[in-house]
């Protein structure tokens, strides 16, 4: 199977703080990866490094095919990963397609922000952003809602367009961090149904997340980290019952 993203002991520190500890781990093409690990065991910092957004001070990242440990986050995002953030980053008072096109700018010469202004080439373009901006919105089941101002939909529902607008960018890979944070239980199981979508249209999801239940019944491999070091990577069975898991993660109790 084509590994999509590696990780070769990728280490990144925060003054004495070592937040990542040689970590390694691969995400293989067409899978649900979860990474779990407790409070402050490097799970965003993992991201972070991943998307760009910090620079690692040793290791080495790949992503398909592409050498990308210290790269900007543009430029990496170009080679096709998106991501959505723990807490939400919605332009609140534009409507929830024009948050959707946002996330075609990776696709266009222009920009969405730039097709908002209007100038004459962006407009040719206008069309095909909203067709694809659409598209997105009916994955996650939020088309019927797109003339809405962002701030006006429910919690729940900003979370999936979050994920509608890093759809739009038509991305390889796709990193959540933390997608059902606040949601509620139905808000859950409908976010992990959009994320089976989003996998059957080829996308390779990898995925923070702090409720187990959706962990466990959607990764098909899951890594922990504990003190920024890999301890465990295995089917949700496997980690489940690793010993080093339930201690460390876990203090003891059962997973
Ligand atoms: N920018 C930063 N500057 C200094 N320390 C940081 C920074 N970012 C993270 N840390 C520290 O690095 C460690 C790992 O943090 P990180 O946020 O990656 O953990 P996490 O597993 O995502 O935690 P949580 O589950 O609480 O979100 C923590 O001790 C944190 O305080």
């Amino acid at each position: 199977m084509t590994m999509l993203l590696e990780l070769e002991g990728v280490t990144k520190r925060f003054g004495g703080l070592t937040a990542l500890d040689g970590a390694s781990l691969d995400v293989r093409q067409g899978e649900v990866r979860g990474l779990i690990g407790p409070n402050g065991s490097g799970k965003s910092t993992l991201f972070h490094v991943v998307t760009g957004v910090h620079r690692p001070d040793g290791g080495r990242i790949t992503f398909d095919g592409h050498p990308i440990a210290g790269r900007p986050t543009e430029a990496i995002a170009q080679l096709g990963l998106a991501r959505t953030f723990q807490d939400i980053q919605l332009f609140y008072d534009m409507t929830v397609l024009e948050n959707a096109m946002i996330g075609c700018h990776r696709l266009t010469r222009a920009g969405a922000l730039a097709a908002m202004v209007g100038r004459r080439w962006v407009r040719a373009e206008e069309a095909a952003i909203v067709e694809r901006a659409m598209d997105a919105l009916a994955v996650v089941g939020l088309a019927d809602q797109a003339r809405e101002p962002a701030r006006r939909i429910p919690y729940g529902h900003q979370r999936l367009l979050e994920i509608a607008r890093a759809l739009a960018a038509e991305p390889k890979l796709m990193i959540l961090d933390e997608p059902a944070a606040g949601m509620n239980p139905s808000e859950t199981r409908s976010l992990m149904d959009q994320i089976g979508r989003i996998v059957d249209r080829g996308v390779t999801v990898f995925l923070v997340e702090h409720n187990m239940k959706m962990v466990m019944d959607i990764c098909q491999r899951i890594t922990v980290l504990n003190y920024g070091r890999v301890i465990a990577t295995g089917t949700p069975t496997e980690v489940q019952a690793d010993a080093q898991v339930i201690e460390a993660y876990l203090g003891g109790t059962a997973v």
